[in-house]
């Protein structure tokens, strides 16, 4: 067992890890620690393999090789997914839905409290959705889908928040308040992870960056990761492995 002093600091270590779908790496001998409390930005190009380091941190895929540690339960981790992975027809309330986050309080099939209706109701009022109540998740504009999963996250009260694309096709407004929710998480002490693609939201608001591009290009404080030389890094690597997909007609 390690220092626990030391350990205390660190809230995950990738120890040289690869995931892959049919043996394909989609992410490669990655290695690096997410310190506890730390607000931490993934960036790199389509395909990089962000979606897929979040799925494997929080146990929805396995890795191929290497591994991940931490203390960590599953009820610790937070998960937003990208929207696309989210299917909406299911018919089910704008409450009902920031309910679903206080699963780990709440024992299956008891009776929701009144202190947890409360906490959904305040968790709707700070993201701007008071009234929403009754509304079907189906009849809402994508910022107030976005909102709801955020009032879901701020009810399930968890230690470690992984964001994937949080901010894509999200209305200024809302991304500022969103921006400030995820800043409040951070000076509470959470750990947050966002996979971002939009480099003046990372440099503005996360302190830490890992540029990926299936491995590790860069991987500390923003400022520093995210250099022309990096990026420029990242997008070749980008073209290599597409152009190993499809290579263009001579
Ligand atoms: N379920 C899957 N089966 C097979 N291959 C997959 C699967 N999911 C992802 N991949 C492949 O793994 C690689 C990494 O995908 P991933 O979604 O992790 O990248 P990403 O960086 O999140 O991309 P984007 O920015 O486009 O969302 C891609 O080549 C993708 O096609």
């Amino acid at each position: 067992m390690g220092d626990a002093n030391a350990m205390s600091a660190i809230a995950i270590e990738l120890e040289d890890l690869t995931v892959g779908y049919q043996r394909h790496p989609a992410v490669h001998h990655v290695s690096g620690i997410i310190a506890a409390g730390s607000l931490t930005a993934i960036a790199g190009p389509n395909g990089a393999g962000k979606s897929s380091l979040l799925k494997t941190i929080i146990g929805e895929l396995r890795p191929s090789s290497g591994a991940i540690k931490h203390r960590l339960k599953a009820t610790d981790f937070g998960y937003l997914p990208q929207a696309a992975d989210i299917n909406r027809r299911f018919p089910i309330s704008v409450l009902d839905t920031v309910l679903l986050g206080s699963w780990r309080q709440a024992r299956a099939f008891a009776q929701v409290t009144s202190a947890e209706l409360q906490k959904a109701r305040d968790a709707l009022a700070k993201v701007g959705l008071e009234g929403f109540d009754r509304r079907g998740i189906g009849s809402l504009s994508a910022g107030q889908f976005q909102r709801v999963l955020f009032a879901r996250l701020l009810l399930q009260d968890a230690g470690v928040i992984l964001l994937d694309e949080p901010f894509t096709a999200i209305d200024g407004g809302t991304t500022r308040d969103l921006l400030e929710i995820v800043a409040g998480w951070h000076h509470e002490g959470r750990t947050v992870l966002a996979v971002l693609h939009d480099f003046e939201q990372v440099c503005a608001h996360f302190p830490e960056t890992l540029l990926l591009a299936r491995q590790v290009i860069g991987w500390g404080a923003t400022a520093d990761v995210m250099s022309q030389a990096n990026l420029r890094k990242a997008r070749a690597m980008a073209e290599q492995w597409e152009d190993g997909i499809c290579r263009p007609a001579r």
